[in-house]
C-alpha cells in the first residue's frame, strides 16, 4: 500500500480485441511498442496512479495465461486480475466488472490500446468521479474543421462544442454496473451506456498521450512519445 494514497478505485483493462485496422499479427494489445506488448505499457501506468488499487485486465480468447505471465512482474502495488474477454469491447468490461474486487466503489475502464495515457490523468478521472460525477471522461478538443458527408452533398459542422473521447473514463460502481445490466445497445463507449439511463457525463481534459493505437501511423506515433517520455520499460511499480 501506497502511504497518503487513496486507493478505492479499480481499472478494468479491455485488452481483447484483434487489432483489425493495425492489419495481420497478433492480438493488438500482445503487439510490442519499445520491446513490450500494448497491455503492458497500459497497464504499468494504471498500477502507478495512486488512486488504483486493482487492474482487471480483460485478455484475447485463450491468452489469460500469457497476459497473466507478463503483467505479474509489473504489478507490484494493486491487485491484478485476469479474465477471458468478449466478443465486443462491451462484453470484455462487462467480464472485467463482474470480476472487480467488491472494496472499490470506483472504477476506471482504459483500452489497453491507449497504451500510453499517464497515471495523473487515471487520477484526474478518479478524483472527479470521487468528487460526486457519476460518469467522467477525458477529452480533447477537435483540432481540424469537421465536414460532414451525405449522399446528398457535404457540409462543414461548428466544431466548437465537439470533442475527441478517450480513456480511461470513471464511473461510480453502481452506475456501470446498472448502465451494463440496462443496455444492450452496442455503444462505442462506457459513458454512452450511462447516458442511455439518463445521467449526465462530465468530462475532463485528456491528455495527448493517450492517443489510441487502431492504425499502422499511430504505433510509429506512440514509439515516438514513447521515446519523448524516456521510456518506462523495465521498472516494476
Ligand atoms: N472484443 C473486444 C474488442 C475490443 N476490446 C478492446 O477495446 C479497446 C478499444 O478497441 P479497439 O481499439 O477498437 O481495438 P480492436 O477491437 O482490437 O480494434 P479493431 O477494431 O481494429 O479490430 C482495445 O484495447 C481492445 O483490445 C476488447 O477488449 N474486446
Ligand atoms: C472507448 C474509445 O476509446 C473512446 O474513444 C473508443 O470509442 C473505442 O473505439 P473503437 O472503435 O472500439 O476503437
Amino acid at each position: 500500500m501506497r502511504p497518503n494514497s487513496t486507493q478505492d478505485t479499480v481499472a478494468l483493462v479491455p485488452a481483447a480485441g484483434r487489432g483489425e485496422r493495425l492489419g495481420p499479427g497478433a492480438p493488438k494489445s500482445l503487439r510490442h511498442l519499445g520491446g513490450e506488448p500494448l497491455v503492458v505499457h497500459a497497464v504499468r501506468r494504471l498500477a502507478t496512479a495512486s488512486s488504483v488499487a486493482a487492474v482487471v485486465v480483460a485478455a484475447p480468447p485463450g491468452a489469460s495465461e500469457t497476459v497473466r505471465e507478463l503483467l505479474a512482474p509489473v504489478v507490484m502495488t494493486a491487485e491484478l486480475i485476469v479474465v477471458e474477454g468478449g466478443d465486443t469491447r462491451q462484453a470484455s468490461v462487462a467480464a472485467a466488472l463482474a470480476a472487480a474486487p467488491g472494496h472499490c466503489d470506483i472504477v476506471l475502464v482504459h483500452d489497453a490500446a491507449r497504451a500510453l495515457a499517464p497515471p495523473e490523468l487515471a487520477d484526474a478521472v478518479a478524483a472527479a468521479v470521487r468528487d460526486g460525477h457519476p460518469a467522467v471522461v477525458p477529452v480533447l478538443p477537435v483540432v481540424d474543421t469537421v465536414r460532414q458527408v451525405t449522399a446528398s452533398g457535404s457540409s462543414t459542422i461548428d466544431r466548437e462544442a465537439l470533442r475527441l473521447v478517450q480513456t480511461p473514463q470513471g464511473f461510480s460502481r453502481s452506475v456501470l454496473a446498472k448502465a451494463h445490466a440496462e443496455c444492450d445497445d452496442a455503444l462505442t463507449d462506457d459513458a454512452g451506456l450511462v447516458e442511455r439511463l439518463g445521467l449526465p457525463v462530465h468530462t475532463v481534459p485528456g491528455h495527448p498521450n493517450a492517443l489510441k493505437v487502431t492504425r499502422p501511423f499511430d504505433l510509429v506515433v506512440a514509439s515516438a512519445v514513447l521515446a519523448a517520455e524516456g521510456g518506462m520499460a523495465g521498472s516494476p511499480v
